[in-house]
């Protein structure tokens, strides 16, 4: 079994449980079910944005602990002086030490600016819980889905008013996603089954996306000028974690991080 086969396997019995005790009716009842939801596209494409979308994760599968010191409100509130795009939170638990609370913790500091639920969802049940916790965009990762899966959640998420990150890695997962046109595709720079980064990987897929789609390149990002390369390649959003939050101050670094940008 690969890592990916792990999480999501893994992810299947937890939700399996999450949905024995919790009902979609308690979530739909929910405050944020009803706010106002920031669009992703719009903050990207906006004049002046930094197209960074920083991400809160104080581990990973693949490198251990990256912080376990920072809290959610002082990166949030450092993430937001710095000026990102939008923020992304991983919500997942086993292995990436996230949590929901996080991200309803941020949403509560956070009223400006998109935050993205960072999970594997392989359960439509996720969606609805990601607007109830007050995410506005999700991810769909489109090798844990098949196609029709994409289809479906994909559905699902619009009809709750939630935006949806696309991600893809190779050319395969990017067959699996029905009408491209104008949504929004992540190309993940790292394979989530070996871990390796390859930054190239986004620009070898860079063409085969649709001008309509807004693009963000994924992982492994840690200079201002790689941004400026990838914008050459149509790129308008720049997914980072490791690289802020392995840092004493992640707000801190991704300011003098956006500071740099052109
Ligand atoms: O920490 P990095 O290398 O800057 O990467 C951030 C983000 O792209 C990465 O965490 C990620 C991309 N796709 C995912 C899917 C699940 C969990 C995590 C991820």
């Amino acid at each position: 079994m690969t890592i990916l086969e792990k999480i999501i396997a893994f992810k299947k019995t937890e939700i399996a449980k999450i949905k024995a005790e919790v009902s979609v009716k308690k979530l739909v009842e929910s405050p944020n079910f009803g706010r106002t939801v920031f669009s992703l596209k719009k903050s990207l494409l906006e004049v002046g944005s930094s197209g960074i979308i920083a991400e809160f994760k104080r581990q990973s599968p693949s490198k251990g602990i990256i912080n376990d010191t920072s809290t959610i409100a002082d990166v949030t509130n450092g993430f937001l002086n710095a000026n990102v795009a939008a923020q992304s939170i991983l919500t997942d638990t086993s292995f990436f030490g996230g949590s929901m609370a996080d991200l309803m913790e941020a949403r509560v500091i956070n009223q400006q600016k998109p935050i993205l639920r960072k999970d594997f969802i392989v359960d439509g049940f996720q969606i609805i819980e990601a607007k109830a916790i007050g995410a506005d965009v999700i991810l769909l990762i489109a090798s844990c889905l098949t196609a029709v899966e994409l289809k479906n959640y994909g559905q699902l998420a619009v009809d709750l008013g939630l935006e949806v990150l696309y991600e893809i890695h190779t050319q395969e997962d990017l067959d699996k996603i029905s009408d491209l046109d104008n949504k929004i595709i992540g190309i993940n720079n790292r394979n989530l089954n070996t871990f390796e980064v390859d930054l190239e990987n986004s620009i070898r897929l860079a063409d085969q996306i649709p001008e309509t789609c807004v693009k963000i390149s994924e992982s492994g990002i840690s200079d201002p000028k790689i941004i400026t390369g990838l914008k050459e390649f149509g790129f308008q959003g720049f997914l980072i974690g490791e690289s802020f939050m392995k840092t004493e101050n992640p707000g801190e670094a991704c300011q003098e991080f956006i500071s740099q940008l052109k």
